[in-house]
C-alpha cells in the first residue's frame, strides 16, 4: 500500500507532501510520530490529526482507505476548514473567464465578488473592478444582484445591472470583466459525509486568500456523490468537433457537450456521472473547450477544438495567461478521459514547482512500463527518457486509431537532440496518438502585435509551435481573450479564454488522485486496464495481507474460505488471483530455467494454505527432481509429499491417487463435488457429513485395507512401501484436492538410469485420470514445466498457463484459455525477508522534482537467518490446526 499524501503542521503553510508505504490495514497511528517529523523534524507527535474538519482517530483509521487516501489533506494540529453539514441553497460557479472554475457555497446573505481580496469572492480577472458588484440570498431563497459601480459593468443573463438590485433566475448567467458566472440554486441537501466543495463560502468566512495560491490545501474539499448540475438539459447532440474542418467554430448547442471548468471541478469532487466519460471512441474525445464566445442570447458558446484532427495544440500568449489556460486545458482532458485513453506526459525542465500539480493525476502514472514513478520530465535526462518512451509510440504505432493517446505538454526551451526530438514527436506523434501541447511564451495578440507576428515570435520560440495543426493566441490588452488559428492561419474571432489557478488546478488533481478507473465495460482490451508497473520482486505474505501471519488470523481466513482462489503475486492493479474452483483444466507454469517454476508452486501451495485449513484441503507435492518443494512440505494441509528416488514409492502413490478417485466418485455419486459443497452448505451442513450420507457404505469399501496373500518378488517388495495418505491429517472425508506436480518433464520421461523410470508410465495414467476426472470430483492439478511442443499426453497446449519470464524471476503472464492475459509477478515464499524492510511503514518526504526519475532499486535483502516465510505460514497453520480441531467444527 502506497499513498501520497499532504501534511500540515503549525508554522508550515504549504503542508509538506510524502508518500507512505505501509503493509494493507496498517493504521494511521503507526506513522503519527513520522508524519510529525516530516512536517517539523524532532516534533513531538501530535495529540490530535484532522481531515478537512473531521478529527480521525488514528488508532481506527487505516492507510490507504478513506479518508486516507492518495492526495488527502491532514492536520496535525488543528481542523482545516470545511464545508460544513448544513445546506447549501445555492451555489456560485465561475464558468468561464480567467479565473475559472470556482464554486462558491451562498448560504445566506451578501457576499460581494471583486478582483480585490477583501470581496467575499475574489475574482482574479483584470476588467473586474476590486469590489464589482454583490449577491444577496434572502431567507426566502430569492437572489440578487445589485453593481457596486465597477467600472466596466456587470450584466444579467445580457441585460445591464445597476446598483438596484435585481433577481437573478436560477441558471442565470452573469458577466462582469472576462467572467461568467453561474448562479445556481440547489435545494438538495449535501450528501451525508460529503457535503460540496467550498472554493470559499459566502457569506460565512471564505478561507484565507493564499499569496502563493495553494489556498486548495488550507480550504481543504469534500468528497460526495452527487451529480454535476452545472449543464443546461436536452441540448441537441451536435455534430463532432472538426466535422466541419478541424476547428470548429462556436454553435449555442454546444455547450452542454462542453462541461465548464467548475462543472469538471463537481464531477472531480463528487465522481459525478460524467467523470471519464469519454473512450477511446466517444466523438468528442479529446476535444478541448479553450473558451466561450459571445452569442445573441448571451450563452456560453464553447470554442472548442479536437487534439485528434489538429494534432498538436500550440498556446502563445504572456506567461501568467497561458500557463492558466494550459492547466485548463490539462485539467479538462484528464477529467473526461480516463486514464485507460489518456497518459499525460511533462516536459519542463526546471518548473517543477509549477506543474508538479500533475503529478496528482492518475494519468501521469507509467502504465506502459515506463522506468519512472510518474511520466514527468523536470530535468534534462527526465525529459531525456520521457521521449524516448513516447519515440517507442511512434516507432510502432497501432493499427487503426491508437485506443489510448498521450497528450505531452512541451513547456520551455528544448534544445539539443530533446529539441530535435520534441521536432520529429510533432511530426510523427499525432498518427500513433502522441499530441503536443507546446506553449510559447510571446506578447498578446493585439493592434501593435498583430496575429502574424505573434505566432511569428511563437513559432520562434517554440520550435515545434510550427508543426501545431491549431493555436489558441492570447489576445487583448490584458490576453484574456482568446483566438483560435487554424492550420491556414486565419484567426478566428476573439472569445473569453478560459483559465484556472494554480490552486484551482491542484485541488482539481487532488480529487482524482485516489480514483480508479473500474474495467471499461465491453469490448475494453487489456488497454483499458492500464496501473502501476509491477514490481522487481514482491513478498507473497505481503500481497495476502498476511505480513504478521498469526494462527488467529489463518483460522479467521479458513473460516470464511468457501471458494478456491489463488493469490499468486502483485498485478498491475492490485493481487492477480485464480479461481481454481472455476479452472476447467490443469494449470501449467512454465518458463525456462530458473525462472521461477518451483517458487511459484511453493507460492501456490502458500496461498492454498492460507484460504483453507487442513478439513477442508489436502495437498499432494510431487516432484520431478529435486527437493524444491521441500520447504512447503511442512504445511498441514499436505497429506503427501513425494520424491522421485523410489519407482515403489512413485507407484504406490500412482495407485492410491487413482483409488483416492474412485473413492470420491463413489462419495459423490455422480453428483459434482462444487454443487454438493454448495447444497452441503446452503443446508448448513458440512460436505462431510452430507458426503457420508450417501456414501458411507462405499467408504468402507474403497478405503478397506488391501487384501493380504503372500507377495513374492517385486510384488513382496511392492506391497512393503506403504500406501501415502491422499487426505491431510484432521482432514473431512472429501476435502478439496490439489495436485501441485513441480518438474513434470522429469517425472514423466525420466532419463535412462533415473530412478523414476520403470514408474513414469503409471505415474502418467493417474495424471491423466485426474485431468479427465477430477474436474467433477473436487480434484485439481497444478504442473510445473516446459509448455508441450509434440508430444502432449495431458493435453496441456490448451492448459491455463502461468507463463514465467524470469526477468525478473518471478515474472511472468497469466494466461486464460481465452487468450486474456494478466501480468504478474509472483510473490515470494520461500525467502528470508528482513522484517523491517517490509513491515515498518516509511514516510518520505516527496521531491516533485525527482518522481521522474527511475525508482530508486534497493535489492530486497534477505536475512542470513531466521525463519522463511513459508515456515512462518506453516508453523502458524499448523498452530491453527491444532486449536481449531479443539473448537466445535465448523461446515466443510
Ligand atoms: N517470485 C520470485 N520472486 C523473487 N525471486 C524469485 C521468485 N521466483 C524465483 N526467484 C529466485 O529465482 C531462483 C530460481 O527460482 P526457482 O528455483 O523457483 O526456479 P525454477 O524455474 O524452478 O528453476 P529450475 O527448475 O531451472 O531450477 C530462486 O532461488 C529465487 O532466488
Amino acid at each position: 500500500m502506497q499513498i501520497k499524501v499532504t501534511v500540515l503542521g503549525p508554522g508550515v503553510a504549504d503542508g509538506v507532501d510524502v508518500s507512505i508505504a505501509a503493509p494493507g490495514g496498517t493504521q494511521l497511528s503507526a506513522v503519527l510520530g513520522s508524519l510529525a517529523s516530516a512536517v517539523s523534524p524532532g516534533g513531538a507527535t501530535p495529540g490530535a490529526v484532522f481531515c478537512e474538519d473531521r478529527r480521525l482517530d488514528p488508532a481506527q483509521t487505516p492507510l490507504g482507505q478513506p479518508p486516507l487516501v492518495d492526495g488527502a489533506v491532514l492536520s496535525l494540529h488543528r481542523p482545516l476548514d470545511g464545508p460544513g453539514a448544513e445546506p447549501v441553497p445555492a451555489r456560485l460557479l465561475v464558468a468561464s473567464g480567467p479565473d475559472a472554475g470556482g464554486v462558491h457555497l451562498l448560504r445566506g446573505g451578501t457576499a460581494t465578488i471583486g478582483r480585490s481580496a477583501d470581496a467575499d469572492i475574489p475574482l482574479d480577472d483584470p476588467d473586474v473592478s476590486r469590489l464589482h458588484c454583490a449577491l444577496t440570498l434572502g431567507a426566502d431563497g430569492a437572489i440578487t444582484v445589485a453593481d457596486l459601480g465597477s467600472t466596466n459593468g456587470t450584466s444579467l443573463d445580457g441585460r445591464p445591472v445597476r446598483e438596484r438590485p435585481v433577481a437573478v433566475p436560477p441558471g442565470g448567467i452573469l458577466r462582469l470583466g472576462e467572467s461568467a458566472l453561474r448562479v445556481l440554486t440547489d435545494e438538495r441537501q449535501p450528501a451525508a459525509g460529503g457535503p460540496p466543495p467550498a472554493a470559499g463560502a459566502a457569506p460565512s468566512p471564505p478561507p484565507a486568500a493564499d499569496a502563493d495560491g495553494r489556498a486548495a490545501r488550507r480550504a481543504g474539499w469534500a468528497r460526495g456523490r452527487r451529480g454535476p448540475v452545472a449543464e443546461p438539459a436536452g441540448a441537441p447532440a451536435p455534430p463532432a468537433p472538426g466535422a466541419g474542418g478541424p476547428v470548429a467554430r462556436p454553435s449555442a448547442a454546444d455547450e452542454s457537450r462542453w462541461p465548464d471548468l467548475a462543472a469538471l471541478l463537481l464531477l472531480a469532487v463528487e465522481s459525478g456521472p460524467r467523470l471519464w466519460e469519454r473512450g477511446p471512441d466517444s466523438p468528442d474525445a479529446y476535444g478541448i473547450r479553450l473558451g466561450t464566445a459571445p452569442s445573441p442570447a448571451d450563452g456560453l458558446v464553447p470554442v472548442t477544438v479536437s487534439l485528434p484532427a489538429v494534432g498538436s495544440l500550440g498556446l502563445a500568449g504572456p506567461r501568467e495567461r497561458i500557463a492558466g489556460l494550459a492547466r485548463a486545458v490539462l485539467a479538462q482532458l484528464a477529467a473526461l478521459q480516463p486514464p485507460s485513453a489518456l497518459e499525460l506526459v511533462v516536459l519542463a525542465p526546471g518548473r517543477a514547482a509549477e506543474w508538479s500539480w500533475l503529478g496528482w493525476l492518475p494519468h501521469t502514472r507509467p502504465a506502459r512500463g515506463q522506468d519512472c514513478r510518474l511520466l514527468l520530465g523536470f530535468d534534462d535526462e527526465q525529459v531525456a527518457a520521457r521521449l524516448a518512451e513516447l519515440a517507442e509510440l511512434t516507432a510502432a504505432p497501432a493499427g487503426g486509431a491508437p485506443r489510448r493517446r498521450s497528450v505531452v505538454l512541451v513547456d520551455g526551451p528544448l534544445a539539443g537532440a530533446a529539441g530535435q526530438a520534441v521536432a520529429r514527436l510533432a511530426a510523427d506523434g499525432p498518427a500513433a496518438g502522441v499530441h503536443l501541447l507546446c506553449l510559447a511564451e510571446t506578447p498578446p495578440a493585439t493592434p501593435s502585435s498583430p496575429v502574424a507576428s505573434t505566432l511569428a515570435a511563437a513559432r520562434a520560440a517554440a520550435p515545434a509551435f510550427a508543426a501545431c495543426g491549431a493555436v489558441g493566441l492570447l489576445s487583448g490588452a490584458v490576453a484574456t481573450a482568446v483566438r483560435l488559428v487554424g492550420p491556414d492561419d486565419s484567426p478566428g474571432p476573439p472569445a473569453s479564454a478560459d483559465a484556472v489557478s494554480p490552486a484551482w488546478a491542484e485541488r482539481f488533481a487532488r480529487a482524482l488522485a485516489p480514483l480508479r478507473e473500474e474495467r471499461v465495460g465491453g469490448g475494453a482490451g487489456p488497454a483499458a486496464q492500464p496501473g502501476a508497473p509491477l514490481p522487481e520482486s514482491c513478498r507473497l505474505l505481503d500481497v495476502l495481507e498476511l505480513s504478521r501471519v498469526t494462527p488467529g488470523a489463518l483460522r479467521e481466513r479458513w473460516a470464511a474460505g468457501t471458494e478456491l482462489p489463488l493469490t499468486l503475486g502483485a498485478g498491475e492493479r492490485g493481487p492477480v488471483t485464480l479461481g481454481l474452483a472455476a479452472l476447467g483444466g490443469p494449470l501449467l507454469v512454465e518458463g525456462g530455467s530458473r525462472a521461477g517454476r518451483t517458487e511459484s508452486l511453493n507460492a501456490l501451495a502458500a496461498s492454498l494454505a492460507a484460504t483453507l485449513g487442513p478439513r477442508e484441503l489436502s495437498l499432494l507435492l510431487v516432484e520431478g527432481a529435486g527437493e524444491g518443494l521441500a520447504p512447503s512440505a511442512e504445511l498441514p494441509q499436505v497429506a503427501s509429499y513425494l520424491t522421485a528416488t523410489d519407482p515403489l514409492r512413485i507407484r504406490a502413490f500412482a495407485q492410491a491417487l487413482r483409488a483416492e478417485l474412485k473413492r470420491r466418485a463413489l462419495l459423490l455419486g455422480g453428483s459434482d463435488f462444487v454443487a454438493r459443497r454448495l447444497a452441503a452448505e446452503a443446508a448448513g451442513a458440512g460436505l462431510a457429513e452430507a458426503a457420508l450420507a450417501g456414501g458411507e457404505a462405499a467408504e468402507g469399501r474403497v478405503v478397506a485395507p488391501r487384501s493380504g496373500g503372500e507377495p513374492v518378488g517385486w510384488a513382496a517388495r511392492e506391497a512393503a512401501v506403504p500406501e501415502p495418505p491422499m487426505r491431510a491429517e484432521g482432514s473431512a472425508p472429501l476435502p478439496w484436492l490439489v495436485v501441485l506436480v513441480d518438474d513434470l518433464p522429469a517425472l514423466l520421461a525420466p532419463p535412462l538410469g533415473a530412478p523414476g523410470r520403470q514408474s513414469a508410465g503409471s505415474m502418467l495414467r493417474a495424471l491423466d485420470a485426474v485431468r479427465r476426472e477430477g474436474q467433477a470430483l473436487g480434484v485439481r492439478l497444478v504442473l510445473a514445466g516446459a509448455r508441450p511442443t509434440v508430444e502432449d499426453p495431458l493435453r496441456l497446449a490448451s492448459a491455463t498457463r502461468l507463463s514465467l519470464t524470469g526477468t525478473p524471476p518471478g515474472r511472468g503472464e497469466l494466461w486464460a484459455p481465452d487468450g486474456a492475459r494478466t501480468p504478474v509477478q509472483v510473490g515470494r515464499i520461500t525467502g528470508r525477508i528482513p522484517r523491517t524492510a517490509t513491515l515498518r511503514p516509511t514516510v518520505t518526504r516527496l521531491d516533485w522534482a525527482r518522481l521522474g526519475d527511475p525508482p530508486a532499486r534497493r535489492p530486497v535483502r534477505e536475512l542470513g537467518n531466521g525463519p522463511t516465510d513459508i515456515a512462518l505460514l506453516a508453523s502458524a497453520a499448523a498452530r491453527a490446526a491444532r486449536t481449531r480441531e479443539a473448537a466445535p467444527a465448523t461446515p466443510v
